[in-house]
């Protein structure tokens, strides 16, 4: 690692995830001159340069001027970024994958022999540095590059190695996870309103409730099925409520989901 790339962080491809990282990052307190930008749409670029100040260049320069580069392009769009920047790529530089399905395997067939591939699956809650990222390395990654890594996805929540194989399942709970919970507190507020709520009250009912409910399983570290019985009145209104959702069979609505996921970001790889 020398001259003026050393330390510095590319992000190419800076969306809602890109630049959720990016933000929790300089949130907690990287210098922005240790960071990069490579956009496709030059408003966009103007956009992250008003509201950070960091650098925005073409992707080559933003690739070339990097020792990390950290990839936040939809999966379908990564191979033609990949073909854009391979060109500046070296051996043991490393480029950090957001994409769903892609492989690690994939990913080092577009690019110069020895450069690491970590491929990481993060969620949205990194927002408020709540994160959980799920990281497996590729074939030409040493520790230092996982280390790396780490520091980049530890900045905005937890981080975990996990096997490769594991990544499409760590997908379907953490990855698009946020999506079925915010589904869930929808139809909970909604359900409030229903039943004669005013929508803020529902709403803050609602939130507070995943809230403190997310916090005793974290804090408690009991499982969830002991907590759920504590609520569980025999005879009581809790257990009225479980009896219409296990007639509605929703655990296993989540089965489906979750492998319908699953499946979805195996098929996002074979059509890459
Ligand atoms: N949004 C989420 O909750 C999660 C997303 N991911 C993964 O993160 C990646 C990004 O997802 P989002 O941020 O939701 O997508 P997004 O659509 O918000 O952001 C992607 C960005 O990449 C830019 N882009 C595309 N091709 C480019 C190129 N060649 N050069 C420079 N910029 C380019 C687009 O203009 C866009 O700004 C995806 O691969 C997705 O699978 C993973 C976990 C969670
Ligand atoms: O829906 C998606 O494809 C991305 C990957 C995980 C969460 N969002």
């Amino acid at each position: 690692m020398a001259g003026d790339q050393a330390g510095k962080t590319a992000f190419i491809g800076v969306g809602v995830m890109g630049e959720t990282i990016l933000a929790g990052l300089l949130r907690s307190g990287r210098p922005v001159g240790d960071f990069i930008v490579g956009v496709r749409r030059q408003e966009r670029g103007d956009e992250l340069a008003t509201k950070y100040g960091v650098t925005v260049l073409p992707n080559l320069d933003a690739a070339a001027s990097a020792d990390t580069v950290v990839l936040g392009m939809k999966p379908q769009d990564l191979a033609g970024a990949l073909q854009e920047i391979a060109p500046v790529l070296r051996p043991g530089q490393l480029l950090v994958s957001l994409a769903a399905g892609i492989t690690t395997a994939f990913i080092e067939t577009h690019v110069p022999g020895g450069v690491a591939v970590v491929r990481v699956m993060p969620n949205t809650p990194a927002l408020v540095d709540e994160g959980m990222h799920a990281l497996s390395a590729g074939s030409h990654c040493d520790e230092a590059h996982l280390v790396e890594a780490e520091g980049l996805l530890g900045a905005t929540g937890k981080v975990v190695r996990i096997a490769e194989k594991l990544q499409n399942a760590a997908t379907a709970v953490s990855g698009s996870g946020p999506a079925y919970i915010f589904y869930v507190v929808e139809a909970m507020i909604d359900a409030g309103v229903m039943l004669g709520l005013p929508r803020p009250l529902a709403t803050e009912l609602a939130v507070q409730t995943l809230y403190g409910s997310a916090t005793m399983l974290r804090e408690t570290q009991q499982h969830p099925t002991i907590l759920r019985e504590q609520v569980t009145s025999p005879g009581g209104t809790t257990a009225a409520a479980l009896r219409y959702l296990e007639d509605h069979k929703v655990k296993a609505a989540f089965l489906s989901a979750m492998e319908a996921c699953r499946d979805r970001a195996q098929q996002l790889a074979a059509d890459s």
